[in-house]
């Protein structure tokens, strides 16, 4: 029975480092507890704000993001945090190495009706001697993530992360308040024939990937040559942890209903860290003409088309694009 702790020692993750992924997983852990207690404790519904892009806060989102923000900027290692519930990145202490972006509460539509949701994060190291209230000093891409993972509030809390050693799954033991390693070196399988998609925006897409669920949809007679299952929980941490654990295909991608949005997720605290992880477990990650990882950030609010999961169907979608 590993503890976080000793798997991070085991990876040799600097002590920094491993600090300051500490703090995050107090924060969900709090998270964790209070979406046990629910309405008991007074955290469901609504509040009255709106965040930057334009969606109104739910109680927990903001609960959540504060959890996650006040312990963070606290942490000596850290510059500054970049959230989805923050108009503007956040200075933490100046000679911090780490930048923490996060969505404190993902799939937060489900909170209400007690379905799965998650909190994601994603650690870069700051390059510049630039504060960490400049969102600058986090545009880097991707691949220069040192830590990502996303805690389930399932059923069970689950944290998955990977420090770019493969990826872990811990289970929460609530008897002990501890994440315990209860999975290691997960694969994803590189085939599968169930996809996740929002259908309902079937008439927004780009011809590319209205073509290729057309395709899904024809089955064996189609050019697929396999019968599809479909799913959609609605909260993306939900839909790539059962991808971790069975395989299947994932898209958010690009539609007109905002011809100026690149999509719904956000680069830097859901594409990004979530790219991280399924490459880290053998799967792919792309726009559908790029990796995700390789997509320079303009922005900490910057959005990308997603299409991850399982290797050979992602690289199918992406042959889609290419026609
Ligand atoms: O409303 P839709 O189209 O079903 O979108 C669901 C998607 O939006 C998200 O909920 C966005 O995340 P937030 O809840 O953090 O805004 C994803 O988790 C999920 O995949
Ligand atoms: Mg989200
Ligand atoms: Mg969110």
């Amino acid at each position: 029975m590993k503890r976080l702790d000793q798997v991070l020692a085991a990876e040799g993750v600097p002590a920094e480092l491993e600090l300051v992924i500490n703090d995050v997983i107090v924060a969900c852990k709090d998270i964790a507890f209070k979406l046990r207690q629910g309405e008991l404790a007074g955290i469901l519904g609504a509040t009255e704000d709106e965040n930057v892009q334009g969606e109104t806060q739910k109680k927990l989102d903001v609960i959540s993001n504060d959890l996650l923000k006040d312990i963070l900027v606290a942490n000596p290692y850290v510059r500054g945090i970049g959230s989805e519930e923050e108009d503007y990145t956040v200075a933490g202490s100046a000679a911090g190495k780490y930048l923490v972006t996060f969505d404190p509460l993902d799939g937060s539509s489900n909170i209400d009706v007690n379905l799965s949701v998650g909190t994601i994060f994603s650690v870069l190291e700051a390059q510049d001697d630039q504060s960490g209230d400049n969102q600058e000093v986090f545009l880097q891409n991707g691949r220069k993530q040192v830590a990502a993972g996303y805690v389930l509030y399932g059923p069970s809390a689950l944290l998955v992360m990977t420090t770019g050693n493969g990826v872990n799954i811990f289970t929460l033991d609530t008897t002990v308040g501890e994440f315990i390693l209860t999975k290691s070196g997960i694969q994803i399988p590189a085939d599968t024939a169930e996809f996740a998609i929002n259908m309902s925006n079937q008439r927004f897409w780009e011809p590319e990937m209205k073509q290729y669920i057309d395709d899904c949809l024809l089955g064996e007679e189609g050019p697929l040559g396999k019968r599809y299952n479909m799913r959609w929980v609605a909260s993306m941490v939900a839909e790539v942890h059962r991808i971790l654990m069975r395989g299947g295909i994932f898209m958010y991608p690009y539609d007109k209903r905002d011809p100026s949005k690149a999509g719904k997720l956000r680069l830097m605290y859901e594409g990004n860290p979530m790219s991280m992880i399924v490459e880290q477990a053998g799967g792919a990650s792309s726009t559908g003409r790029m990796d995700i990882m390789d997509v320079a950030p303009k922005g900490i609010h910057d959005r990308v088309p997603v299409v991850l999961g399982s290797k050979n169907e992602v690289a199918k979608v992406v042959a889609y694009h290419s026609k």
